[in-house]
């Protein structure tokens, strides 16, 4: 599945949306992939899920013991692509703002590949990874339905992401006039 293809089923699902989106990262962007409008469908999310399935067991060699999502918008994609690789899915939560894995437990050594949704500064992977890591875990691999700095990022693991969509993002200070002047909101889930 191509980018194109990708962004063909965002747009489907009314999922790319248009505004002043205070970023997880804090950054500031006109553009907000609003994931959960494309996950709310079984249909779309198995396809494009699958797809991710298939570039990571080809970037993958050996097991994959867990597949992990960063709540919460790694949830769904994360369950889905484990249903095609054929291993358990799990997932970190945020607690007193630090990701933690509070429902499971994983032996040392197990090899874990990251599923993202979206990935924009790749600040969420780093701090999975930093809680997996100090678990024992071995991180073989992250990966993502939508790279939003089109292979910019390195989050110190490979990273495989089904669509590179390249999006400007701006410093809270550093606004365009045209952004400035629409009212900001925050639609992720950090910090509420
Ligand atoms: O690469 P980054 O700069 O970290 O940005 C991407 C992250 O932002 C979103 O999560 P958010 O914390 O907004 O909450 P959500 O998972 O509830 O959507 C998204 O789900 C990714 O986890
Ligand atoms: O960087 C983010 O926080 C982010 C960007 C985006 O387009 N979609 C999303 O869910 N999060
Ligand atoms: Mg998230």
């Amino acid at each position: 599945m191509n980018t194109d293809e990708v962004l063909g089923i965002f747009r489907e699902a009314g999922a790319v949306l248009e505004g002043h989106f205070i970023l997880t990262s804090g950054l500031r962007s006109p553009v907000f992939l609003q994931k959960a409008r494309v996950f709310m469908h079984a249909d779309k999310t198995e396809r494009l899920c699958k797809a991710l399935a298939e570039k990571i067991r080809a970037a993958v060699p050996g097991p994959i013991d867990y597949v992990v999502g960063p709540a919460i918008g790694g949830l769904i994609p994360a369950y889905e692509t484990s249903r095609h690789l054929g291993a358990p899915a799990i997932w970190v939560e945020r607690e007193g703002g630090e990701f933690r894995l509070r429902r499971f437990e994983i032996a040392k050594g197990s090899r874990v590949v990251i599923v993202e949704d979206i990935v924009t500064t790749g600040l969420s992977i780093r701090e999975t990874i930093d809680c997996l890591r100090a678990l024992g875990a071995e991180v073989v691999a992250a990966a993502c339905i939508i790279d939003r700095s089109a292979g910019k990022t390195d989050v110190g693991v490979p990273l495989i992401a089904l669509a590179e969509y390249e999006v400007p993002a701006y410093p809270a200070d550093r606004l365009p006039p045209e952004l400035a002047a629409i009212p900001a909101v925050k639609p992720g889930s950090r910090n509420i």
